[in-house]
């Protein structure tokens, strides 16, 4: 939890209980449906937590905001960033019911009522948002083709809307189709070893098809 005081320290009390409370309903509900590696549980904070709100360093969503996380898996990066956006809605979405039984559970544990959870590939969503985030899901070239025509049409950041992608390595081939993709290192925000690899990527995107 100092860790995220460290690098967030204007976290109203309900946010700092909110994250303290993360860590207890992340190991509980684990041992009932392994979402997070047993290496990963023990560095919730570093390495989902944090990573997560990297987003937080890029871009803070203004109110009413809506957000999808596509492959939200345990939560992540859609969580975290609930909390840390409490006026903005979020929609964690992924095909695997058993990880949103887990997500479903961390949120009730935690009294979160700006997110709704679906089971369903992102393909079937018909809805549109002001930014779509995503770790460690599809290369871009499918992110970008299953997420076409979700992007909402008015612009309430100086940040385009669209992707926001969390990822690591080399990025060069993969993006190489998009010319407008910007690429931001971690390692800008967080001093710990765990970014030093890590990056997020923006990615404009027009709310036509
Ligand atoms: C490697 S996990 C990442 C989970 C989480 N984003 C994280 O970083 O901890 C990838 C997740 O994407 C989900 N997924 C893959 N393809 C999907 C699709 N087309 N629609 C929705 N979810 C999908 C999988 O079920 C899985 O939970």
């Amino acid at each position: 939890m100092e860790l995220i005081l460290k690098y967030f320290n204007n976290l109203t009390q309900d946010q700092i209980d909110k994250f303290t409370k993360l860590e207890a309903l992340y190991q509980d509900w684990n041992l009932k449906i392994n979402v997070v590696s047993r290496k990963d549980i023990d560095e919730l904070y570093l390495r989902h937590v944090l990573h997560s709100l990297a987003i937080a360093k890029l871009i803070q969503f203004k109110d009413g905001s809506e957000i999808m996380d596509v492959g939200t898996g345990g939560g992540f990066p859609g969580i975290p960033l609930a909390i840390m956006f409490p006026n903005c809605s979020f929609h964690l979405v992924d095909s695997i019911a058993k990880k949103l039984k887990v997500v479903d559970e961390v949120v009730e544990g935690l009294g979160l009522s700006n997110v709704k959870t679906t089971h369903t590939r992102v393909e079937e969503v018909n809805e549109t948002y002001d930014f779509i985030v995503s770790r460690a899901v599809a290369a871009m070239p499918t992110f970008v083709h299953w997420v076409k025509g979700k992007i909402a049409k008015e612009q309430k950041h100086d940040l385009k809307n669209g992707i926001i992608y969390l990822k690591g390595g080399d990025l060069g081939e993969e993006l190489q189709d998009y010319k407008t993709a910007k690429i931001y290192n971690l390692t800008d925000y967080y001093s710990e070893d765990f970014f030093e690899t890590k990056k997020i990527v923006h990615l404009p995107m027009k709310y036509k098809v």
